[in-house]
């Protein structure tokens, strides 16, 4: 199935919809990266010695792959935020008619920072193994795919919020005025769906990641991706990054 276009006829369901098939990519993703072990040279400073070039090799793939991109019109879409905004080119493609969903103040939200230094810092230790084989190009492409599914993910609170304001006005409206953010967390919270999501990932990790052999033997639980840390990742940081999405875009949705 497709990712749903979020269109006029926005609902919860449909946004969730989104959010569940959005699960696919980021776990295909982790697995994809988990091929690989470590190799922490792609994430120094001091290896990639690029000409004209002052970072590491991860920021220099990603860097360049969105000014690629760019030119291509991904960044047109409202879904898609870039980790290295500032210079970007400007799309060279006809302009798509994204339907105007969203309030205008979205743009201004990007917290791509904070995912990176998540992914980093702390995801990464948890799925990959310690080592190096030379592949630093390949994993830092790899890591492109997993921030951008991330990215992608954790902003499409926006959509999220949307609905969820309109569905409730009454409900969201004084604790916007009132900048009252633990209000607004408490009434886009939704922890039994929460609970529901952490199971599910669990259980897509166990199913996409498994050992296929063909024979009748039974390989035992050995998945390319440890079930539990994409629970975690979820429960520990895409939920509460969403919800802080969600927040952010509130707080401005009667600007
Ligand atoms: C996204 C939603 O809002 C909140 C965030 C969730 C998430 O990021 O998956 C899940 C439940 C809610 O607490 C939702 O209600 O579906």
């Amino acid at each position: 199935m497709a990712c749903a276009e979020p269109n006029s006829e926005l609902t919860l369901h449909s946004v969730r919809e989104s959010l569940i098939r959005q699960e696919d990519t980021i776990i295909f993703s982790l697995i994809e990266r988990a091929k690989y072990p470590r190799n922490s040279p792609a994430y120094e400073q001091s290896y990639a010695s690029i000409p004209g070039f002052s970072g590491s090799l991860l920021q220099y793939i990603v860097k360049q792959s969105e000014a690629l991109q760019a030119t291509a019109g991904r960044y047109e879409n409202p879904e898609e935020h870039p980790f290295f905004p500032d210079n970007l080119p400007r799309s060279l493609v006809p302009p798509y008619n994204y339907p105007p969903v969203l309030h205008h103040a979205a743009t201004s939200i990007n917290i791509n920072k904070i995912i990176w230094d998540m992914y980093l810092n702390q995801l990464l230790p948890l799925f990959v193994a310690d080592g190096d084989d030379g592949n630093y190009a390949s994993t830092a492409a790899s890591d492109l795919e997993c921030l951008q599914a991330l990215s992608r993910r954790i902003h499409y609170g926006k959509y999220v919020a949307e609905v969820k304001f309109r569905d409730a006005p009454q409900d969201y409206e004084p604790a916007i005025r009132a900048k009252d953010r633990d209000a607004l967390m408490k009434l886009l919270t939704f922890e039994n769906v929460e609970e529901l999501v952490k199971k599910r990932v669990e259980k897509k990790a166990m199913i996409f990641g498994q050992e296929v052999s063909l024979g009748n033997g039974h390989k035992g639980a050995n998945y390319k991706v440890d079930p539990s840390v994409v629970s975690k990742l979820y429960g520990d940081w895409i939920m509460p990054f969403t919800k802080l999405v969600q927040v952010e875009y509130l707080l401005r949705r009667l600007d």
